[in-house]
């Protein structure tokens, strides 16, 4: 689904102006993974990685950016911290994240009371879950990819063919594991998702508009209802096209959000928290691997 004449709450540039910052401002932002120094496992920056199927860097950012330290709850990587950069080195940009942030949840809410509607359902269905929920703002930068970057990486994991040529993934297909996904795309196409006549369909980027993609959760949530949006992002192939940014809005409830079946929709499921969800899904991403054991299972 696509939402055409949404002007974002701030010009998407002053956003993007965090992948302007040098090298060694970012690299404090890194995650455990890449930086064994650094506390911060879930939230904040990940880098390039030569040698993967996915080309990106980026930032992922939690509630806090909008709603302060109150939502840090130690202990669990889910509702750790964001590290940021300082305010003195990209003035007003955590002012910006905050505003984008907290205007994604406005729209969020109302979707999800649309889609409650839509169902036959009352409308505050889903709402009370996300209450304290741990939504993550995911700045992202895709580079012109550099010949090096595909070294090591088995060619079916990057080749594939759309409409008879070759084209490389730059993001694996896959459904976003959240309940729906609010995405701004900034210029450059690439994205597809997949149609129920099982071809893959561009999305391609429009001015002042969102693509929604539905969620894992959101399936499970329904008993399979409403499917996940399968989607993929492909490249124009090695040292070619433009660089891509895009700004994704991952609606998640609270980590401690009970989500059982729905009386009225058929799909019997046994109740999970979702927190819980999310961890497995995460640790199925390469960037998580052996990282595990570090978040208790409730
Ligand atoms: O960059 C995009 O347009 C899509 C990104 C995406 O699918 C994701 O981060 O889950
Ligand atoms: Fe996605």
């Amino acid at each position: 689904m696509i939402l055409d004449h949404l002007p974002p709450p701030v010009p998407v540039e002053r956003l993007l102006r965090l992948f302007d910052l040098p090298p060694e401002v970012t690299h404090r932002l890194w995650r455990q993974k890449f930086a064994p120094g650094n506390s911060n496992v879930y939230r904040g920056w990940f880098p390039l990685q030569d040698g993967r199927p996915t080309y990106k860097e980026g930032l992922d950012s939690g509630p806090d950016i909008a709603h302060g330290a109150t939502r840090v709850r130690h202990g669990d990587p889910l509702t750790e911290a964001t590290p940021l950069p300082p305010e003195a080195i990209l003035p007003g940009w955590q002012a910006d994240m905050a505003c984008y942030y907290r205007a994604m949840e406005v729209l969020g809410l109302n979707l999800l009371r649309s889609i409650a509607r839509a169902l036959g359902l009352p409308e505050e269905t889903f709402t009370p879950a996300f209450d304290q929920g741990i939504s993550t703002l995911r700045l992202l930068h895709y580079p012109v990819r550099p010949a090096h970057s595909f070294i090591g990486v088995e060619a079916d994991k990057i080749w594939t063919t759309h409409q008879g040529r070759a084209v490389d993934l730059v993001a694996a297909p896959h459904v976003d594991s959240g309940f729906i996904t609010l995405l701004r795309q900034h210029g450059v196409s690439g994205l597809q998702a997949l149609g129920r006549d099982g071809a893959w369909h561009d999305v391609p980027p429009r001015p002042d508009s969102l693509v929604v993609n539905f969620g894992k959760l959101l399936e499970r949530w329904t008993g399979g209802r409403i499917k996940a949006t399968k989607h993929r992002v492909i490249g124009a192939g090695s040292g070619e096209g433009r660089a891509r940014h895009s700004i994704a809005f991952f609606f998640e409830p609270a980590v401690d959000a009970l989500i059982a079946p729905i009386n009225q929709l058929e799909g019997e499921f046994d109740p999970f928290l979702y927190g819980d969800l999310v961890w497995d899904a995460m640790m199925k991403f390469v960037e998580f691997e052996g990282l595990d054991h570090l978040r208790q299972r409730t």
